[in-house]
């Protein structure tokens, strides 16, 4: 709705816009009417109430009713691929993704979708490179990068996964997935510093990221739209007290 009202008057619509998103789980409604534009939005609620399943909806891994826009179109209007590396979903569990880092990179660089980003970024270094000097600021060794997926920590799997979003430099909007819950405090500042530099940046890719975490303390740090999803609808908080 936001989206049309903008094109009447000629402004650009949000990056991306939630209208009456809703998701039904074994036959049942988790969420229903979720209306939202997206920014530094963290996203809380108990177990179960359907943070993931939201980030989901809005990566377009999962079927949902209603609409999500990205710059006003629906994701169909860009092509699937193209708009999941535009608007791109972090899973909480990288370490179940099979292979090896290396490998996972390899194949989303080889889809048709990143080449034809890739084509036009000014980017002078690999995505592979910069992953991984990304993840060397966060304390990941390089061999780290050939090893199983399966045979890192799952500190090590979270910083890896946030390096390759970040390096393949495609991502306007990240969906990010507790992306810190298995990191020491120490680590987890690290790498919340550098996604808030990074989203604020006017060189980057980066504009907008939505972020699950039950830490209010972090949800303080990182965001400045605070949405709450309890039995079936989301609200927006003030501030950073659940
Ligand atoms: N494929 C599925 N089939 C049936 N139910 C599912 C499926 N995926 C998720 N659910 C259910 O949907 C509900 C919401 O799951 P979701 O993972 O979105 O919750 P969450 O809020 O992210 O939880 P947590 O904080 O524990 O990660 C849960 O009850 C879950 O069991």
């Amino acid at each position: 709705m936001i989206a049309s009202l903008l094109r009447l008057f000629h402004m650009s619509p949000p990056l991306v816009e939630l209208c009456n998103v809703s998701c039904v789980k074994d036959e049942q409604p988790l969420f229903r009417d979720v209306n939202l534009v997206v920014n530094e939005v963290i996203l809380r609620g108990k177990s179960g109430s359907g943070k993931t399943t939201l980030l989901k909806c809005i990566a377009h891994l999962i079927l949902y009713g209603g609409s999500i826009l990205y710059r006003g179109s629906a994701p169909t209007i860009y092509g699937v691929p193209s708009y999941r590396i535009r608007v791109l979903y972090v899973p909480q569990r990288p370490s179940m993704l099979p292979g090896s880092p290396q490998d996972f990179l390899s194949a989303i660089i080889a889809l048709d979708a990143h080449k034809a980003l890739a084509k036009k970024s000014a980017q002078r270094t690999s995505p592979l490179q910069r992953a991984m000097d990304i993840a060397s600021s966060w304390d990941i060794s390089p061999q780290l990068w050939d090893r199983e997926w399966s045979n890192l920590s799952g500190g090590e799997a979270q910083r890896i996964a946030l390096a390759i979003a970040l390096g393949l430099d495609s991502a306007e909007l990240l969906l990010l997935d507790e992306p810190t819950s298995a990191l020491d405090p120490a680590s987890s500042l690290a790498v919340e510093r550098y996604l808030i530099n990074e989203v604020r940046s006017e060189r980057a890719s980066l504009k907008a990221i939505m972020w699950i975490t039950h830490s209010d303390e972090q949800g303080g740090r990182v965001g400045n739209k605070f949405i709450q999803i309890s039995g079936g609808k989301c609200r927006e908080e003030q501030g950073s007290s659940v």
